[in-house]
């Protein structure tokens, strides 16, 4: 019989009578593991061999697991300097012991904590008890680190749970195949298997030789495992930009864009935010020294927007009568939202006047002097958005969350009044994530004031909100971590792995 050369290497090494892992054959017959397996399924087919496979659980030693393996587990050494104090008898000062077995650092709170679980004593007030007649030697946790480290199996699983949840052992689940050879395999092995002349690859030379006519090629077994290549994939999170910004334009709206550095005129100013506003400080935004401001304001926009702080506008707006600096107007900030760029383009600076209807969105990265924590970064993707129209009211903004968040599967959104300098009213936007069913803020959102409105020059009434894409993630996927997804602790097994929900 004529088999490819690797199941003949295969079909050789392996045994009738013993199973034996592909990993050894591959080993022995100097193949990769993956050749191995794709050649032993293939003779598997053939009736040449058969493969079992064996789920099997390894257990591992961790660093810590191996210290105490070597120097003995803290608790046991609390118990043993305490019974050498005399412990059993009177209670001994905690200080004196932990001095004496050598414990300090993160390993006097494991000492602690196990020492009482395990029954070894009390500790009160800094006083300890030892109970006599414990036997460290006897001590579960410990006979199975001595175990697992000589090699041996643990079957306990409540104790494999015990110890992998002090961080002492890992395990980790896998699928072994067997092989051996059938009664087909033993009959063809001592009729004789040699290797066919087949080949593997087409070469050029191959080709040109015009030698491809008569080789005979290797068949494909397409149903062989082979290793997976992480190549490289689209973040989710930009895979969900993108579907927002579809949504978006499905539901008519435009995208604008603009400087990620910009004066905090538009930042700011345009948006009726005092200048003394504690938002503006620099524990919010991070501040650019140089250079030091900007060249290109419109004047007479300037001009209005100064008005409508120390002033207000028409009968009833008061304005804030608080100072107002033109240099601190052109000042530079990595923007802290992307409402700088709605401010660009309602007051007709980045794309000439507008009239209404007009729609209009961006999804791009904002900055911020956050406290780093599970929910919040320095910088996070902002879903900018604001209709133009006329006779806008507070059902319009609720009706478009609606519409927006249902492509998204998300239908139990809430909206709690809020404050912004320049919306009125305002509405903060929560969802519940679907995990651990904590009500998440998702959005701030509102209907821009006159005190906005009118130096920006528009007569329609505009509603606006900023979301955030993270947050978005964190409810369709159930992320309960931002640092999951985003920034340089982002867990690539997730990313690579996570399935695109629709
Ligand atoms: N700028 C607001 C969002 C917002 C935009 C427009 C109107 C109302 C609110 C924020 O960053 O939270």
């Amino acid at each position: 019989m004529q088999l490819p050369e690797a199941q003949v290497a295969v079909l050789k090494t392996a045994d009738a009578d013993t199973d034996r892992p592909i990993t050894e054959l591959a080993e022995e017959a100097d193949l990769k593991v993956e050749t191995a397996t794709g050649a032993a399924l293939a003779l598997a087919e053939e009736g040449l061999l058969s493969v079992t496979e064996r789920e099997e659980a390894t257990t591992t030693l961790t660093e810590e697991g191996r210290e105490y393996v070597e120097q003995g587990l803290p608790e046991l050494r609390l118990y043993e300097a305490a019974l050498e104090a005399g412990a059993d008898d009177e209670p001994v000062s905690l200080g004196q012991l932990l001095g004496e077995a050598g414990l300090d650092g993160p390993a006097v709170d494991i000492a602690l904590a196990n020492f009482a679980r395990k029954g070894y004593g009390t500790v009160d007030s800094g006083e300890v008890s030892a109970t006599a007649d414990a036997d460290p030697d006897a001590d579960d946790e410990r006979r199975a680190l001595d175990a697992l480290d000589a090699g041996e199996t643990v079957e306990d699983t409540e104790l494999l749970d015990q110890l992998e949840s002090r961080g002492l052992i890992e395990r980790q689940e896998s699928t072994t195949r067997l092989v051996s050879v059938s009664d087909d395999g033993v009959t063809a092995l001592m009729e004789g298997v040699e290797v066919a002349e087949t080949v593997g690859q087409v070469s050029p030379e191959l080709i040109t030789s015009g030698e491809w006519r008569d080789v005979e090629f290797a068949e494909y077994n397409v149903e062989a495992e082979a290793e997976e290549p992480a190549h490289g994939r689209e973040h989710i999170l930009r895979q969900t930009a993108n579907r927002v910004k579809d949504v978006l334009v499905g539901m008519g709206f435009k995208e604008m864009d603009g400087p990620h550095v910009d004066a905090q005129f538009w930042i700011n100013d345009c948006l009726f935010m005092p200048q003394d506003h504690p938002a503006r400080t620099h524990w919010d935004q991070f501040d650019l020294e140089s250079p030091e401001e900007i060249q290109d304001l419109p004047d007479e926009l300037v001009e209005r927007v100064r008005s409508a702080h120390l002033e207000g506008v028409g009968e009833d707006s008061e304005g804030y009568h608080s100072p107002w600096e033109e240099s601190v107007a052109r000042s530079l900030d990595l923007r802290g939202h992307t409402t700088s760029l709605s401010m660009r383009h309602l007051s007709g600076f980045a794309k000439g006047d507008l009239e209404p209807p007009e729609r209009y969105f961006s999804v791009e990265k904002v900055y911020r002097n956050d406290t780093l924590d599970p929910t919040h970064l320095l910088e996070f993707f902002q879903i900018e958005g604001w209709v133009l129209a006329e006779d806008l009211s507070a059902r319009d903004l609720m009706g478009t969350f609606t519409e927006f968040y249902e492509q998204f599967g998300i239908t139990d959104l809430d909206f709690k009044p809020h404050y912004n300098p320049y919306t009125e009213p305002s509405f903060e936007l929560f969802g519940t994530h679907p995990e651990t069913g904590e009500i998440v803020e998702v959005g701030n959102s509102g209907i821009f004031r006159a005190e906005v409105l009118e130096p920006l020059g528009v007569e329609a009434d505009v509603m606006a909100w900023g979301l955030s894409l993270e947050r978005l993630l964190m409810l369709m996927y159930g992320f309960e971590d931002i640092r999951d997804v985003h920034g340089t602790l982002c867990d690539l097994e997730l990313l690579r792995d996570v399935e695109v929900v629709y």
